[in-house]
Parts: C-alpha cells; sequence; structure tokens
C-alpha cells in the first residue's frame, strides 16, 4: 500500500495555476491563483501545526529520557548501596577489594557493633537502626577520600584502604571507636555504643577470603578480650599464607 500524498490538494491547484497561466486566460487564472492562494495558506498553518507538534513530542521525548537516566542511576545505586546507611553493600565492597587486591597492597578494617542485640532490646529496633546509620557516619566522616566504606551485614562494617600506611590505618580505627564512644541518642541519654576493631594488611595478590579470615579471627580476639578495642594480624599477609 502506497502512503496518502499528504500535499495532493495543494498539487492540483498548483498544476491548475499553472494550466491556466499556460493557457493565457485571465478569468481561469484568477479563480485558480485564488485556489492556489487558499491552498497555499492552508499548508503553511497544516505545517506549523505539525512542527508545534514535533516541538512537543522532541520535548516529550527528552523529558521521558531524563527520567530514564535519572531511574537507571537511581537502580545502579540502589544495586551497590546498603540501603540503611547508603554506603556500599557487601557484594560491591568484596567486588571492589578484589580488584584492589590484585594489583596493590591493602589494609583491611573490620568493625562490629558491642553488644547490639541489647540495644535492640533495650531501646527498640528503629533506635537500632539509627545507630547503626550513626556507626556509618562516623565512618564515613574520618575514612580517608580514596577507602572503601561497606556494610557488610547486620552491625559488621569494613574499611578497605588501598596502598595504606599501617601506622595511619591504626590511628584511623582508634579514631573511628572513638567516634562510636561519642554517639548520642538525645531521647535516651543512657544509651552507649562501643564497638571492636581488626585491621589486617595484605601484600599484592592476596585472596580477599584468606585476609578476611586472618582480620575476622582478631576481630573474634578483640570480642573475646572484653570488646570496645582493636585487634591486629601482626604479620602481612601474603598470597602464599
Ligand atoms: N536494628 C537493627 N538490628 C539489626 C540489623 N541487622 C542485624 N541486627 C541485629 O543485630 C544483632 C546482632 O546480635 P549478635 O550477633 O548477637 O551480636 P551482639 O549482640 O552485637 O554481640 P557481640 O557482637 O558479641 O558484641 C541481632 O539482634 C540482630 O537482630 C538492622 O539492620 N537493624
Amino acid at each position: 500500500m502506497t502512503a496518502p500524498d499528504l500535499f495532493a490538494r495543494e498539487k492540483a491547484a498548483l498544476s491548475r495555476a499553472k494550466e491556466a497561466l499556460e493557457q493565457g486566460n485571465g478569468e481561469i487564472a484568477h479563480r485558480a491563483l485564488a485556489d492556489l492562494a487558499q491552498a497555499f495558506d492552508r499548508m503553511i498553518r497544516d505545517t506549523g501545526r505539525l512542527i508545534n507538534h514535533a516541538d512537543r513530542t522532541e520535548r516529550e521525548l527528552n523529558r521521558a529520557n531524563q527520567k530514564l537516566r535519572e531511574l537507571t542511576e537511581e537502580l545502579t545505586f540502589r544495586s551497590r548501596h546498603d540501603g540503611l546507611t547508603g554506603l556500599l553493600n557487601r557484594e560491591t565492597f568484596i567486588g571492589e577489594t578484589v580488584s584492589l587486591m590484585a594489583s596493590g597492597t591493602v589494609i583491611l578494617l573490620l568493625l562490629d557493633i558491642d553488644h547490639f542485640k541489647q540495644v535492640n532490646d533495650r531501646y527498640g529496633h528503629p533506635v537500632g537502626d539509627r545507630v547503626i546509620v550513626g556507626v556509618a557516619r562516623v565512618l564515613c566522616a574520618r575514612a580517608p577520600g580514596q577507602a572503601l566504606c561497606g556494610r557488610l551485614g547486620g552491625e559488621e562494617f569494613a574499611i578497605l584502604l588501598p596502598h595504606g600506611h599501617w601506622a595511619s590505618a591504626l590511628h584511623l580505627a582508634e579514631d573511628i571507636c572513638g567516634g562510636i564512644r561519642d554517639i548520642r541518642e538525645p531521647a535516651h541519654p543512657g544509651l552507649r555504643v562501643t564497638a571492636s576493631m581488626s585491621a589486617a594488611a595484605s601484600a599484592p595478590g592476596t585472596r580477599f577470603d584468606t585476609l578476611y579470615v586472618c582480620a575476622d579471627d582478631a576481630l573474634y580476639r578483640a570480642k573475646s578480650l572484653g570488646r570496645d578495642r582493636i585487634e591486629t594480624v601482626a604479620d602481612w599477609i601474603t598470597p602464599d599464607a
């Protein structure tokens, strides 16, 4: 099926006008010219409408595209971050750490809030949530720009320091523990929060699991030695460990 000729009427008016001019008949030419003027008028109006419509459609398309871009960005953010704290989620934290460990030295700090179950039991889950957010804020505020900050699960957090300096990492851990001790809930003046931490360093090419197990053992030690303290893995972990 062929598409309809959008300008059929205008073309007919034009050919009538041409014909009348060729014949030199003044009256017919006059009528044909009037027809042509009408057709031309209509064409200008229709073209104007079409252009307006096309402009509107383009604006709507641009708006839809912009919305789509924003939604994609939001979805990407949500898929990479923890919903409560905005820190990297477990999968993203581990994935990015694995990449960094392939070619560089890293220091991993693990952090676990102490007796967090009691916070929930005594003050309620929403207060527990606020404490988790408060801890995340302490991490974000203290960690250097190139560090990765993640929430590995419930009340467990991690910081990855690429090319980290051991003494600075320990200083950072002390600073974070201090910041967590300062967390307050105005509605519950008696609430005190502490966290246990561990630190472990690894040479390039070390597997994440190897580093994590060592750091986790040290964290367990910090818990069993009384909590609110930092335990370290003495030796650098190497790929053949
Ligand atoms: N409010 C809140 N609680 C959570 C969340 N995720 C995990 N929890 C709670 O965290 C608590 C963790 O308790 P445990 O693993 O026994 O550890 P703990 O009480 O902190 O004790 P230690 O780690 O040994 O000091 C549990 O009661 C969980 O329900 C969360 O997103 N929000």
